[in-house]
């Protein structure tokens, strides 16, 4: 990575560099919308070359993407349902729905990236995929049955860099594996998690701005993929506020349990961004259309008891007894049998599982947009530079 110097530099430039500037963006972007063509036939061909299987899951993403991208919408009749094979590939292209062919192919291209990046870095690792990884700013404990994963920077309100993307994913991926019952998420300090940290925005490639937006979309995918497809009941104890990514999360967690000093805040037009974490589906769902428009759109910020009056929230503790009586009652549910406590809870999510994982990608492709966007670069600028709190 090439250390930034834009947000520093940028803060001095006249209009008119700015401007030049934001040019410079769009032109990249249209260049990247261009180039995905090739970079799709690329993608196919090293698929080719891929030394590892995927597996089922993967390989039913790639198919659907491919399809996506190259005939559009699905447009064949649906399989019997004694035709296994082929109708999983129908429904996994199915759930796609009018993605554009476009967005399929930038998908599939990401999707490509991220399994060959993958693959050459556990390349000449031997043992890479048993070692327990070391995590800088997360704690994961296993004790009574329960793995908890606790956010720990709390002088930064436990903002999310790119690392701890990384690390969640590793974390949630081991707890998955492991022979603990529950998985909660949890932070340390006085802050939940104040979302994604805005100083990931500065750290600029040598590929600019656009090689930037495409990692960050590999990053995220692969983050909200992690929470679609976890196996186990996700907990999320939300010892104080939340924001951003880390309120649309909680749709795809089973529980959340709450402090009543917590509060659930989505800024993203604020930062000239959009709805992430598949939020843009569960929180409809969860709370009416026009409770989750006021949120999403406008940034309204719920209490604890509002969001628990909206559904988002399971319960809301005192804050003085959050700790004890939230612990006793997990302590409790981990006793139960874990095998029912999964069954149950991948029937509840599997219904829906390939719609969430279309929501993702089609939130992430919107991002990708928006993090191109004048009015993001200002707003990210502008908290940076301390002109601004959310
Ligand atoms: C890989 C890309 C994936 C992208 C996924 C997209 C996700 C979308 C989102 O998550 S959008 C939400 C982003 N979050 C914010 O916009 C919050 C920004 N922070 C604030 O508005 C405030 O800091 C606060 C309201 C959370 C807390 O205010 P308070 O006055 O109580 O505390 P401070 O502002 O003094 O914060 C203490 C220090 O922590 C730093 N900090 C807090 N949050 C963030 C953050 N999100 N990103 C970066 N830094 C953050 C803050 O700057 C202070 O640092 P300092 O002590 O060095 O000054």
């Amino acid at each position: 990575m090439v250390s930034v110097t834009w947000t520093v530099a940028s803060f001095s430039l006249s209009p008119l560099q700015v401007s030049s500037f934001l040019v410079q963006q769009m032109h990249m972007s249209q260049t990247a919308m261009r180039a995905s063509h090739k970079d799709f036939e690329t993608a196919v061909n090293q698929m080719k070359l891929l030394k590892k299987d995927p597996g089922n899951e993967m390989k039913l993403k790639l198919y659907a993407l491919y399809k996506q991208a190259t005939e559009g919408p699905c447009n064949m009749p649906k399989p019997g349902v004694l035709d296994l094979i082929s109708k999983a590939k129908w429904d996994s292209w199915n759930a796609l729905g009018s993605l554009p062919k476009e967005t399929a192919r930038q998908n599939y291209v990401e999707l490509v990236s991220s399994l060959s990046s993958s693959e050459s870095s556990s390349q000449g690792k031997p043992g890479a995929d048993s070692k327990q990884p070391g995590y800088e700013t997360l704690v994961v404990t296993s004790e009574d049955g329960i793995t908890k994963i606790m956010l720990n920077r709390p002088t930064k309100k436990n903002a999310i860099t790119t690392q701890m993307y990384q690390d969640i994913v590793l974390a949630l991926e081991a707890a998955g594996k492991d022979d603990s019952t529950i998985t909660v998420l949890t932070g340390n300090g006085d802050y939940y998690c104040s979302g994604n940290d805005l100083n990931n925005f500065t750290d600029i490639p040598p590929g600019g701005i656009e090689e930037q937006a495409k990692n960050n979309a590999i990053l995220l995918r692969n983050f909200v993929g992690c929470f679609i497809d976890f196996p186990k009941p996700l907990v999320a104890a939300v010892n104080g506020p939340a924001v951003g990514i880390s309120v649309t999360l909680l749709g795809l967690f089973d529980i959340v349990y709450a402090s009543d000093r917590a509060t659930f805040h989505t800024p993203f037009t604020h930062l000239g961004q959009s709805p992430e974490g598949c939020s843009s589906y569960t929180f409809p769902k969860i709370m009416g259309p026009a409770k989750a428009a006021e949120m999403l759109i406008f940034g309204k910020k719920l209490t604890a008891r509002e969001a628990c009056a909206q559904g988002l929230v399971t319960e809301v503790f005192p804050d003085s007894t959050f700790q004890k009586e939230v612990w006793t009652r997990l302590k409790a549910y981990s006793k139960l049998p874990p095998n029912a406590m999964r069954t149950s809870k991948q029937l509840i999510r599997n219904v829906e599982r390939e719609k969430l994982h279309a929501t993702n990608s089609e939130e992430i492709s919107a991002l990708q947009g928006r993090w191109r966007s004048e009015e993001c670069t200002n707003a990210v600028m502008n908290f940076l530079s301390r002109k601004v709190k959310l």
